[in-house]
């Protein structure tokens, strides 16, 4: 310490210094600092958590898989099963991960619901089109809990069968307008009745306004329309890595545009309410209940917006798949019928309010959606801490993809890992040894009555609707929906196909949310 004093610290750094670099140039010196760097480069590299990826494909240099997924992201993600329970990707840098089993997923998407239930960056679509107020891409942020909020008590259980009126009503004027339409048997024209059974009933249910044959009414379904082509369109992978600027002004010019519309759609609820012709419906339960939900008039027109948007494709994909399997299952289609039959009779169609009694219809919708899901893909969340899944590690800011027609399955009776994983620890069983069969029984107890559905289903009987804080907002109305439309056509009519028709090789595109 004396010493120190006595010196003047520029000296005292210099002759460091000096001595460093004389060291330096000696032979033993320059092995030891190499032996010392490469130990703790080595000690990181080993000690990395980025060692414990989950397995998946390697990709190429640095794009990793970037390309294959952009190109046929159902597909890609269907070879990843091979590689097990969860797959890591690298996406051009950006880690993402894609969850196989219903078990994964639940373990982290429902019961770390903390940590992953944020959803990736989507700058196009989400924050210039609708500048941050479309609910499904919006993070795991304050104005996130406030809509989803106010959309999740308009649609809890309870509150969604205050549109069951509604869902009979238009489920019979869909019934009546497929048998008008000679081509009804196509399936382009099939869509086109399903999309506006699904179109109207979301405008009833969220703004009281069916659709009807006027221009005004063909003019608010077209501009929706073109709403969800622009979204679509906007959130293809890749799509405004060219001409940003373009895209950047086509979306703000979008934005104003579908806000006019929107904000027009519930100052008409509001003009209704004032003189007593507005009904219930989500839009009027968002004014009445305002100072609770805290929503200011464009977040309003905006979740409003968004239920619509959610609903009518994943309904209208469902439904044909439903149809699809009633005409290739004939003894399925008779058995339903028969329930109706004995519940009902000829004298009135079926009502939302008669599923109670109707458990085989229900069972059978249940099946499509499990075995055949309309979303296939669910949409994705974000991780936003570090996390650990049996000894693997899942980066923050991991991109999360559930694999829904995967974890629909058992692992063990599909033999979905057979090639690479151990089966060991997937000695699990939900859905039963025939679980890669359609079977509406499954769902049922000896009485013919409505079972407890598999764990982790949140009573669905499937995890089509997806995971944790994020699962479908709409799925208690959507379930009415399917409901509603597949018992009163099963009631009006036969279905059967034209000629041959093998649906295991019917491959639907599915939609990707
Ligand atoms: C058969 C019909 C439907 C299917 C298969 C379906 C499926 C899904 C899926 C997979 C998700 C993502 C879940 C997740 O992130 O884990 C989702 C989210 C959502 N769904 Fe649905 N859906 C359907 C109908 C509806 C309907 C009818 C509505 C509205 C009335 C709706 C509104 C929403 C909303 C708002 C979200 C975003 C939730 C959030 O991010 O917090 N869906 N849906």
């Amino acid at each position: 310490m004396a010493l120190l004093v006595n010196m003047d610290v520029p000296s005292l750094v210099s002759s460091w210094h000096r001595s460093l670099v004389t060291q330096a140039s000696h032979p033993t010196f320059t092995i030891t600092a190499g032996i010392l760097l490469a130990t703790y480069f080595s000690a990181r590299y080993f000690s990395s958590p980025w060692r414990r990826l989950p397995p998946g494909p390697a990709g190429y240099p640095i794009i990793g898989s970037a390309l294959e997924i952009f190109d046929n992201k159902q597909s890609f993600i269907e070879k990843c099963r091979a590689y097990g329970e969860v797959v890591y990707v690298n996406l051009a840098g950006q880690p993402a991960v894609i969850f196989n089993t219903q078990r994964a997923a639940a373990d982290l998407l429902d019961r770390r619901a903390t940590t992953f239930s944020a959803r990736p960056r989507a700058i196009v679509a989400h924050e210039l089109l609708t500048n941050g107020l479309f609910m499904i891409t919006e993070g795991y942020t304050d104005r996130w809990r406030r809509m989803r909020r106010a959309v999740n008590e308009g649609f809890r259980p309870m509150a969604a069968a205050r549109y069951h009126a509604m869902e009979t009503q238009e489920a019979a004027r869909l019934a009546l307008s497929l048998a008008r339409d000679m081509n009804a048997s196509t399936p382009v024209a099939r869509a086109g009745h399903y999309a506006r059974y699904a179109a109207s009933l979301a405008l009833a249910i969220i703004y009281d306004r069916p659709v009807r044959d006027t221009a005004e009414d063909e003019h608010m379904a077209a501009t929706i329309q073109d709403l969800i082509t622009h979204l679509e369109s906007a959130s293809a992978p890749g799509a405004h890595f060219v001409e940003f600027a373009k895209w950047k002004r086509d979306a703000l010019e979008g934005h104003a545009r579908f806000t006019q519309f929107l904000d027009g759609l519930v100052e008409d609820v509001k003009r209704r309410m004032v003189i007593g012709e507005a009904r219930q419906c989500l839009v009027r339960s968002f004014i009445e209940e305002n100072q609770r939900f805290e929503l200011s008039d464009v977040e309003t027109s905006w979740t409003a917006g968004t239920m619509y948007v959610a609903s009518v494709e994943t309904e209208v994909a469902t439904l044909e798949w439903i149809t699809l399997v009633l005409a290739t299952y004939p003894e399925v289609q008779r058995r339903a019928q028969a329930e109706l039959d004995a519940v009902i009779g000829h004298s009135r169609p079926p009502r939302v309010s008669d599923r109670a009694h109707l458990s085989y219809i229900t069972a059978v919708v249940r099946e499509v959606m499990r075995w055949k899901p309309a979303t296939p893909i669910s949409v994705p969340h974000m991780s936003e801490e570090d996390e650990w899944y049996k000894g693997m590690f899942i980066p923050k800011g991991t991109i999360c993809m559930v694999n829904a027609a995967a974890c629909n399955m058992d692992p063990q009776a599909c033999n979905l890992f057979a090639p690479v994983s151990s089966m060991t620890d997937l000695q699990y069983q939900l859905y039963g040894a025939d679980a890669a069969d359609f079977n509406p029984d499954r769902y049922l107890d000896g009485k013919g009555q409505l079972q407890p559905s598999p764990p982790d289903t949140k009573d669905e009987g499937h995890v089509t609707y997806g995971f944790g804080r994020r699962i479908c907002a709409g799925r208690h109305v959507a379930n009415d929906a399917l409901f509603a439309a597949i018992s009163t056509i099963l009631w009006a009519f036969n279905l059967s196909t034209i000629g041959e028709f093998d649906l295991d090789r019917y491959v639907d595109k599915g939609i990707s949310k």
